[in-house]
Formats: C-alpha cells, sequence, structure tokens
C-alpha cells in the first residue's frame, strides 16, 4: 500500500502520520511539500493535521487553493483515495472534496482532550476492520472541528451512512451537527474526520484504540 502525506507550512501532524502509516502498513510514505502540482503514484494521499498558514482566513481555506490539491482534486474526482485529518479534514473539505463547513467550536474555545468515537460506518477504506459501532477512544486537538451543513446534506449523508465517526457518550469538543466526526463523499474514496487516530496507535500513546483503523488501509 502505497501512500502520501502531503506538508503544508504551518502543517505539524506529518510526521505523526507517517510514522503511523509506516508502522502499520510497513511501507514509508513520500512526503509531498505543497508546491508540487503532481502526486507520485500511490493508492492513498493523506492531509494531516495542524495549522496550514497560521489558520488565516479560516483554517485550511488558504492550503485548499495551493498547486498540490489541484491535482489532488482532480484524481481524487477519478477515485484516488484521499484521508483528510483534523486539519487534513478543513483543506479537503474547503477544496470542496467533501460537503458542509468546519467553523468555530461552539464555545470559541481550543479543545485538545480524549474523546469517545463511534465508528458508524465500517465498509469503509479506514473503518473495514472495526465492527459497526464500535466505540474508541481518540485524542482530539482543534479550534474549528464544528461541522455544519445544509439540512438537505445532512439528510443525505444520514440517510446514505455517509457518517463515518460521531462522537459518542457525550463527548462532542466542538457542537458539530449530529455529533458527527467524520463523513465521506459519495463514492466512498475520500474520508474527512476531526480526531486524530495517528496518536492513538501505540502503547506509549497509552492506548492503541485506533491501531485497527490503520490496519484497514491493508484490506482496502
Ligand atoms: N490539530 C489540528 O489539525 C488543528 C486544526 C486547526 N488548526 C484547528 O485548530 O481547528
Amino acid at each position: 500500500m502505497k501512500s502520501a502525506v502531503v506538508v503544508f507550512p504551518g502543517i505539524n501532524r506529518e510526521r505523526d502520520m507517517m510514522l503511523a502509516l509506516e508502522s502499520v502498513t510497513g511501507s514509508r510514505p513520500v512526503s509531498v511539500w505543497h508546491t508540487e502540482t503532481e502526486l507520485p503514484k500511490v493508492d492513498l494521499v493523506v492531509v494531516p493535521g495542524g495549522f496550514s498558514y497560521g489558520d488565516y482566513l479560516r483554517c485550511g481555506a488558504i492550503a485548499a487553493r495551493s498547486p498540490i490539491m489541484q491535482d489532488i482534486r482532480a484524481k481524487a474526482l477519478k477515485g484516488l483515495k484521499v484521508l483528510g485529518v483534523c486539519n487534513g479534514f478543513q483543506i479537503i473539505t474547503e477544496a470542496g472534496l467533501l460537503p458542509g463547513v468546519l467553523v468555530r467550536n461552539k464555545d470559541l474555545r481550543f479543545v485538545c482532550r480524549q474523546v469517545k468515537l463511534k465508528v458508524e460506518n465500517n465498509q469503509t477504506f479506514f473503518t473495514n476492520k472495526v465492527a459497526r459501532g464500535t466505540i474508541v477512544s481518540c485524542p482530539v486537538a482543534h479550534g474549528e472541528g464544528n461541522y455544519i451543513c445544509d439540512p438537505e446534506t445532512l439528510k443525505r449523508l444520514e440517510g446514505d451512512n455517509r457518517v463515518v465517526f460521531r462522537y459518542a457518550e457525550n463527548t462532542n469538543p466542538n457542537g458539530a451537527l449530529n455529533d458527527i466526526a467524520g463523513i465521506m463523499n459519495e463514492s466512498g474514496t475520500v474520508i474527512g474526520m476531526m480526531p486524530h487516530p495517528e496518536n492513538m496507535i501505540e502503547p506509549l500513546h497509552g492506548r492503541t484504540d485506533c491501531r485497527p483503523l490503520f490496519e484497514s488501509l491493508l484490506a482496502a
């Protein structure tokens, strides 16, 4: 499984993401700088978390317009798998690969804590090794993770089983609609999520709850 991790100025989770991908898949991801115009040949692109462009304008708004995102968007529309985590979720949503928008957390504070995450759809490239309904512990660290969309979009996301992850046990840290923590596009090839599964896979992290998510990539 060949993967690429995209790096923008201000991104700070790329190393954690690359370590997680390498540790589970056994294959070292290629690091792709934002000014590049063409992705290497890979099976999966991950847009990691952090503070691209200092979160100016809106989180992810500037990164979404960088050269590499044009190629990612074009290839995603042809079926390339894309995973966006936290700032990466914001970036791919700003790029139009996922519907809706991530706005300021409801209480206007940056949150950094563990949440409970329910796997709502286990028929995806990032959840197929986990039973549906499984609740995992996972860290979040964001200021703009409050997912909103129009009622029609929400109805479609819920009706088509495109809510992949939901905050469970009253741990919604940001006020996101319907406790939405992660969604996918219509064809299931693009997934975005606010929590950081890459930080919950080694005994040193305290727990390994999210390792099976990465293991899912091997079966996809
Ligand atoms: N950890 C992250 O990726 C944070 C994303 C973004 N900078 C925010 O605060 O919402």
